[in-house]
């Protein structure tokens, strides 16, 4: 079922209330800057206890107020989960169940959650740390324990970079070892998803896109493709002299490419914009799929204003390919014919100034 409701607390430009949501499909239809986002990412909160469009808890507190409060019920696998997120005097304070959550790794295997949103041809077209953080995100979803290699990777790379700038070099073979160790872990780990991904995405690009490409993802790791420990100290070591004068660490994962490769071409260079844009949207399809397959869990998917910029054609294929789902919630502007998306059973709320009513008209 997925959620059954939420209680909306000085969130954003959301009145305080309580919505129920105790239905497969939800739809929130609004003109823009309503606060139909502002809902998905609610929901998306609840689930991962962070948002997907900022990292500044301030944003969600409504303007002019010191705390807000999201407090809902899910139903996922039997089990019924009572999610807890509130904001007092900039401190988030998350809970399941009544157990305060420490670390939002906990979190991560409750209630998969993908969004689907215009910015997702961001890892398509976008800066390369943008497709990163795709894949990392994917694989820390389906595997927690690859934020821990992650995280401390970061904090390695971070103290190496400072030790490279304060010309410490009697700290470095330290650093070094660490970074290979950890950073050989990461590379391994994606060679491996990326490799896991393509057998889904490439079937996924041909049927939805219908383009008359071979699509693939190749893994370009900034260290050899096959590189052991002892290859990696010895890069290192190589580049040493530059990674001092720039001051900053020059290969390792932080530097990894993924290349959209179609008919032995790398995509970004002749694709048209729309073609991007349904590329950002086929790798989320990809994703949910490949978390629903590595969980065990159906997912919540969240829809922002996306299928409604698809041909028809491409729309129908982009809805055939999602995964089995828990519960979907959709946004819609109120022009736009979206009725085919409407069910019996679906909620449909009218959203205006962050009002939320439902809508019982059809
Ligand atoms: N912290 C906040 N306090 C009060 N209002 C906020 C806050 N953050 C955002 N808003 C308001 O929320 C509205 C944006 O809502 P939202 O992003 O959900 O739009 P939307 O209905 O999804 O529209 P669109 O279709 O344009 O994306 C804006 O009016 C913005 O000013």
């Amino acid at each position: 079922m997925g959620f059954s409701n939420l209680r909306f607390y000085q969130f954003r430009n959301i009145a305080n209330t309580t919505l129920r949501l105790d239905s497969r499909n939800v739809c929130f239809v609004g003109r823009n800057g309503q606060g139909k986002t502002n809902a998905l990412e609610a929901i998306y909160l609840l689930c991962y206890g962070s948002s997907f469009r900022t990292r500044q808890d301030a944003l969600l507190v409504h303007h002019g107020s010191s705390e807000m409060a999201l407090v809902g019920t899910a139903e996922v696998d039997e089990r019924t989960l009572e999610l807890d997120l509130r904001i007092q005097n900039n401190r988030k304070q998350i809970s399941v169940d009544g157990n305060p959550v420490q670390d939002r790794k906990e979190m991560v295997h409750n209630i998969p959650c993908i969004v689907f949103c215009h910015d997702d041809i961001e890892f398509v077209s976008g800066a390369p740390d943008r497709r990163r953080w795709f894949f990392n995100q994917t694989m820390s979803m389906a595997e927690p324990q690859y934020i821990d290699y992650l995280r401390s990777y970061n904090r390695i790379l971070k103290s190496r970079n400072q030790t490279l700038k304060d010309g410490r070099l009697d700290l470095l073979d330290v650093y070094d070892s660490q970074l290979a160790e950890t950073g050989l872990i990461i590379q391994q780990k994606r060679r491996q998803i990326v490799q896991q991904f393509n057998l889904s995405f490439q079937q996924l690009f041909r049927e939805i896109s219908e383009l008359p490409y071979e699509m693939t993802i190749d893994y370009r790791c900034s260290w050899d493709d096959d590189s052991t420990g002892t290859w990696i100290l010895h890069e290192l070591r190589r580049r040493r002299d530059m990674d001092l004068r720039l001051g900053t660490t020059t290969s390792g994962p932080h530097r990894d490419k993924l290349v959209f490769v179609a008919n032995g071409m790398d995509f970004t260079t002749v694709a048209s914009t729309g073609q991007l844009r349904l590329l950002g949207l086929i790798l989320r399809v990809a994703q949910a799929r490949y978390l629903a397959d590595m969980v065990g869990l159906r997912p919540i998917l969240l829809l922002d204003d996306v299928l409604l910029e698809l041909d028809p054609q491409r729309r129908k294929s982009f809805m055939r390919f999602l995964p089995a789902y828990l519960q979907a919630f959709y946004t819609f502007l109120p022009d736009e014919e979206f009725s085919q998306y409407i069910s019996g059973d679906t909620l449909e709320y009218r959203v205006q100034h962050g009002q939320f009513e439902l809508f019982q008209g059809r």
